[in-house]
């Protein structure tokens, strides 16, 4: 399973999440990566822990201000990045766009959507996983895999209906190993999540509690 912890805009130290991130990922089969803030990746990714970046804009090098460019993200040590999180919708057009662009500069990508016809959608412009967060749950503690199952094995049903080589992971209100679980017996691969670890008065223990049953 792959745990990808978007830390958002969060008042946590992303340098000592990131450190428990690539600590924690050295004692499981689990793969473990965190996305902060544009401003701190180069600092994230010098933990040697996976980073990602949480946006890129459809640009090339040249009179952009104020974007962010795929390059720059990779050039700071990111890996992959996030495109289209239900707190910074894009245009469809400008979603292709950032999966180009991402892929140009060798980042991983993963669209996120909100429902299972947006996966779909998301899946036509292949990226190489999506992750379907109903964004009444996003935050709150209740975990996707137990409020709306459903959304989740129809998110893998209609990703692999566009392009069966697009992986799926959900997100929303994850913050357990049991939730992690829940989400892999739904067909996911992996798991979207913040505030389970960004919040957390022990980011190491909430990381541990995670991936202990995989
Ligand atoms: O990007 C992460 C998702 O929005 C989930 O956030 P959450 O784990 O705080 O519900």
């Amino acid at each position: 399973m792959f745990v990808l912890v978007n830390l958002k805009t969060y008042p946590c130290d992303p340098v000592a999440v990131a450190e428990a991130v690539r600590d924690v990922n050295e004692t499981t089969d689990a793969r473990l990566a965190v996305a902060p803030p544009a401003t701190h990746i180069e600092r994230v990714a010098e933990t040697g822990a996976e980073t990602w970046a949480q946006h890129v804009d459809p640009i090339e090098h040249g009179s952009n201000t104020g974007h962010t460019l795929a390059e720059h993200v990779a050039d700071a040590g990111a890996v992959g990045t996030l495109i289209n999180h239900s707190e910074r919708r894009l245009k469809l057009a400008d979603i292709d766009g950032a999966v180009q662009a991402a892929e140009r500069a060798d980042l991983e990508t993963v669209v996120c959507a909100n429902n299972p016809a947006q996966i779909g959608a998301a899946a036509a412009l292949g990226p190489d996983a999506v992750a379907v967060e109903p964004p009444e749950l996003i935050g709150t503690g209740t975990p996707v895999s137990q409020a709306d199952p459903d959304v989740v094995e129809d998110a893998v049903d209609a990703a692999a209906s566009v392009d069966a080589d697009v992986s799926v992971l959900c997100g929303a209100g994850i913050s357990t190993g049991d939730d992690v679980v829940a989400a892999g017996d739904l067909g996911s691969e992996g798991v979207l999540l913040a505030s389970g670890v960004a919040k957390a008065d022990d980011p190491t223990a909430a990381l541990e509690d995670l991936v202990a049953p995989l």
